[in-house]
């Protein structure tokens, strides 16, 4: 495999050393061919940045390359590599980044400029050019560093030169797919905005199918889609992508993840063996590796991250706060108050429930909303553009808002249970600092996750500061006194439901939640199939105890007792503690479901089957759990979702 990887140099000095010896290698290599071997280990290469790359108008050639030279870049055989944009324009001065200067085409330019985008940030200006080679790649980059564009303007770019040469066809030339809806919407209006005269469409479920499928008709250039809809289309002769030339895997480490990786192995398969594929995240853990090999050609690995570095983005702040189960939801109000100050804010949640019922709670005091996968595409658009609009400060979201979105301003993430994966806490945190902004996130996390705190740590690179304790005993910290902290659950707090206030991340089986069947009586255990598919993979060594082994059991077993009470805003947190055990309804069924025994206990859910499989058992699920479901966006299926 050909493996680039950038380094990012520690001292000024040391960047211009490493500058001048990869220059005097640069100039001994380039007159060879795109990428030459650059030492005798079998993976360390760079890239000839002095060889046009086809398609570039000469004079556009010559300009670009007579500005780029060598970009202070070591090239090395595996290792960390990371530059900041500033130390990348202080050495280059920014005129290498101008992306007028580059020979893009004018109609990007001035579409990017209309949108006061005029430089390349470093992983676009990596990218570029290997992009326009036609190279096979794997970028890796930090959340918020602009990877859309990294391989969006060399796509559009092509693809206007194309459709200049061969006039537009009918069928899509590039195909990106994406983890979410939200996410696919965002990159499509990316690509829209950035060369409006392209086609794109956006594919995903929960929207009617036939405009859609009337859209593709009428022809596109671009289609960017969730991989249950692009299936779903497919298998209805809608889209027709043997025409693709380009595909991109954005958050390809999730794409490829069990479950994923059917569907986008599928769609793979409809699209000719002759094209260009990129595979993009912030995280690329180790197993992708050998995955990627499989579909890309000749990789390049194009790595603004590095193994041994922190892997948030700068400007980041971190902070961790201990808590107990029944007090976390007490703290957030004040956490709120005193580190958004009053800017937006994100509480990401491991459940749907979670999400509903703090949204619900906290919009008492604060502006807020709930946004998971089981709420209407149409309300989770309303409630994404209400967010972005500012009309409202702060969003209770599932990991279904953890990868990708780009919302400006967010000032505050919190961590109000522990990510599954120290992956998904970088995606999660990377909802703040975008674009070189400044943020802070906060992890909340109870006596014992301190050990799942420090793998983060290590895992991520970071260190937290730890913020002093918030006393929520006696009802005084605040607007989550009736729920949490405050309540007391028919007085059972000894077992069953008492403790448990919102905190689902601990020890269930402490608190009497039953997970394994309908035996524990009304109210209780229900393990299996409602909750595998939200939960998907709860089984990390993030998650508290005994998470790791076999979850699930019965799939079916709903007793009545505490249904999904509160999982639509309806259910009303008054109930919650009046001590009556028997059938919170779920308002959006109508049936009395399932009750707490689903918490935590999602397992590794199995999509096909709806269940909780036993185990992972997937390699590529590396040290971690993972979301084991699949189908965020599996139209054909049965409209699960895992956030
Ligand atoms: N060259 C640029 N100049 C200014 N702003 C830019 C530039 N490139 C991208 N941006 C903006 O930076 C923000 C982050 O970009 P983007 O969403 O592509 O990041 P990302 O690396 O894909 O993040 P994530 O890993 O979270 O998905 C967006 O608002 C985008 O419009």
């Amino acid at each position: 495999m050909m493996n680039t990887v950038f380094k990012r140099t520690t001292s000024l000095a040391s960047r211009r050393i490493l500058a001048a010896s990869a220059q005097t290698l640069l100039h001994h290599f380039h007159s060879t061919a795109t990428i030459a071997t650059a030492a005798r280990d079998a993976e360390t290469f760079f890239i000839n940045r002095f060889k046009p790359f086809p398609g570039f108008p000469a004079s556009a050639a010559k300009g670009f390359h007579a500005k780029s030279g060598p970009l202070y870049f070591r090239a090395s055989t595996g290792v960390q590599a990371e530059y900041a944009v500033e130390d990348y324009v202080d050495e280059k001065g920014s005129e290498a980044l101008e992306i007028s200067n580059l020979g893009i085409a004018p109609e990007i330019v001035s579409a990017l400029k209309n949108r006061g985008i005029t430089k390349l940030f470093p992983i676009q200006r990596a990218v570029l050019e290997p992009a326009m080679q036609g190279r096979d790649m794997i970028g890796r980059a930090k959340t918020g560093t602009g990877k859309t564009l990294a391989f969006g303007i060399p796509i559009m770019d092509k693809i206007i030169r194309y459709n200049a040469k061969h006039g537009r066809g009918r069928n899509p030339l590039c195909l990106v797919l994406a983890p979410t809806r939200e996410l696919a919407k965002q990159v499509e209006k990316e690509f829209h905005e950035s060369a409006p005269n392209l086609d794109t469409i956006c594919v995903y479920g929960g929207t009617p199918i036939s405009r859609q499928m009337r859209q593709l008709d009428y022809g596109v250039d671009v289609a960017v889609g969730t991989p249950g809809r692009i299936i779903d289309l497919l298998k209805r002769g809608a889209l027709n992508l043997s025409e693709v030339q380009f595909l991109v895997l954005d958050e390809a480490d999730q794409m490829l993840q069990v479950g994923f990786a059917e569907d986008v192995e599928t769609i793979l398969e409809r699209l000719p063996a002759n094209r260009q594929s990129m595979m993009f995240s912030a995280t690329m853990p180790n197993w992708i590796r050998s995955l990627t090999q499989k579909h890309l050609k000749n990789p390049l690995t194009i790595d603004l991250v590095g193994e041994n570095d922190q892997k948030l983005a700068e400007g980041i702040s971190l902070y961790s706060i201990a808590a107990d189960m029944r007090g976390k939801a007490a703290i957030l109000g004040p956490l709120i108050t005193e580190h958004a100050k009053g800017g937006k804010c994100i509480v990401f949640t491991q459940t749907k429930r979670d999400a509903d019922r703090l949204a619900y709670a906290m919009a008492r005091n604060f502006k807020c909303e709930a946004l998971h996968g089981d709420i209407s595409q149409s309300q989770r658009e309303r409630t994404l553009s209400g967010f972005r609009d500012g009309h409202f400060n702060i969003l209770v979201a599932t990991d279904v808002a953890a990868r990708g979105l780009d919302i400006p301003s967010v000032d505050l993430v919190i961590h109000y249970e522990l990510p599954n994966t120290s992956e998904t806490f970088v995606h999660r945190t990377g909802r703040t600092g975008r674009a070189g902004r400044k943020g802070s996130a906060i992890l909340i996390y109870t006596q014992d996750q301190n050990r799942a705190v420090k793998v983060i740590e290590r895992e991520v690179g970071c260190r937290f500061s730890e913020l002093p304790r918030i006393e929520v005993d006696g009802g005084s910290t605040g607007m989550f006194n009736d729920i949490g902290a405050g309540v007391r659950f028919g007085g059972a707090r000894d077992r069953g439901y008492g403790d448990m206030g919102f905190g689902r991340s601990g020890r269930q089986a402490e608190y009497g939640f039953g997970r394994s069947g309908g035996n524990r009586g009304p109210g209780f255990g229900r393990s299996g199939s409602q909750f595998s598919d939200e939960m998907g993979g709860y089984g990390g060594r993030f998650g508290s105890n005994n998470r790791s082994g076999n979850f699930g059991g019965s799939a079916s077993s709903r007793s009545s007792g505490f249904g999904n009470f509160g999982s639509r805003r309806t259910s009303g947190f008054g109930d919650f503690g009046s001590g009556n055990p028997g059938g919170f309804k779920d308002n959006r069924s109508g049936q009395t479901a399932g009750g707490f025994g689903g918490f935590g206990s999602g397992g590794f859910g199995d999509k096909h089957s709806g269940q909780s499989s036993a185990s992972n058992g997937d390699s590529r699920s590396s040290r971690f759990s993972r979301f084991g479901v699949s189908d965020v966006d599996n139209d054909q299926s049965t409209g699960r979702t895992p956030f």
